[in-house]
């Protein structure tokens, strides 16, 4: 569904990503963790559009996407849910998912997929009416997920979606993550940490300074020694 090849990017003379090879099959879950300033933030910015790579090639579904926009990209079937998660905490929670479906002509499907998310996320059932910036941080992580699932997207990726939410609301996040891959949606995930990537990961991609420096599918990494060594940029020998 993906191909990311040799990417290079950055931000003026700051190379950020030093020749990058990615790939997410349909239906898979593909985790990159890496530590802090690795470039997992600017592979996402770059794969939407919202960034230009200075090198390589972005392919999906087939075709070169390199230098295309965000919102052609978003009407192509990519969604990005950024760090920080972007939503609209002002508006209520139904406006912040109508804002999901704008680019959606089918109204139909649209309300059948607004019930399929409002029961993948009761709380946004319960809380439908109230006003989104007064959701807690793993209530607006959901809404964040859901919004975006609204957008139908053939490939959704998201930056840390566990940043800053405490281990049981990670799980309830984890949870919908899983119950959405189970319904067929590709999900491309960065996350700082590796504690949680092997509940989910079909595949991961260690990246450090720029560069990919391991990668596996789950069931080669279950050794998680390699993983920690590959992460902390030591010999796994040692580990
Ligand atoms: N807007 C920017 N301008 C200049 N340099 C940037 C900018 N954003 C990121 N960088 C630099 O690019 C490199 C990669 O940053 P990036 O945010 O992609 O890393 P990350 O792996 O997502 O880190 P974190 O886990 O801390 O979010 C870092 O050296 C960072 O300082």
């Amino acid at each position: 569904m993906l191909e990311v090849k040799q990417m290079v990017a950055g931000y003026g003379r700051l190379t950020a990503l030093k020749g990058v090879d990615i790939t997410v099959k349909e239906g898979e879950v593909v985790f990159v963790v890496g530590p802090n300033g690795a470039g997992k933030s600017t592979l996402l910015k770059t794969i939407s559009g919202l960034m230009t790579p200075t090198a390589g090639e972005i392919r999906f579904q087939g075709d070169r996407i390199d230098g295309r926009g965000p919102e052609t990209l978003c009407r192509r079937g990519l969604a990005l849910i950024p760090e920080g998660r972007h939503i609209f905490k002002t508006l209520t929670v139904q406006e912040n998912l109508q804002v999901g479906a704008m680019i959606r002509k089918d109204s139909a499907d649209v309300r059948s997929d607004m019930e399929m998310v409002l029961d993948t996320f009761p709380i946004l059932r319960e809380r439908f009416k109230g006003v989104a910036g007064y959701l807690s941080g793993g209530e607006q992580q959901q809404l964040a997920i859901a919004r975006s699932i609204l957008q139908r997207p053939a490939l959704l990726m998201i930056d840390e979606p566990s940043l800053g939410l405490a281990p049981l609301v990670i799980d309830q996040v984890y949870d919908s993550l899983r119950k959405l891959n189970e319904t067929g949606l590709t999900l491309l995930i960065v996350e700082q940490s590796t504690g949680r990537v092997m509940e989910l990961a079909s595949r991961i991609y260690v990246l450090r300074n720029g560069k990919v420096v391991l990668e596996g599918d789950r069931e080669e990494l279950t050794d998680t020694s390699a993983l920690d060594a590959a992460y902390f940029g030591f010999s796994s020998d040692a580990a």
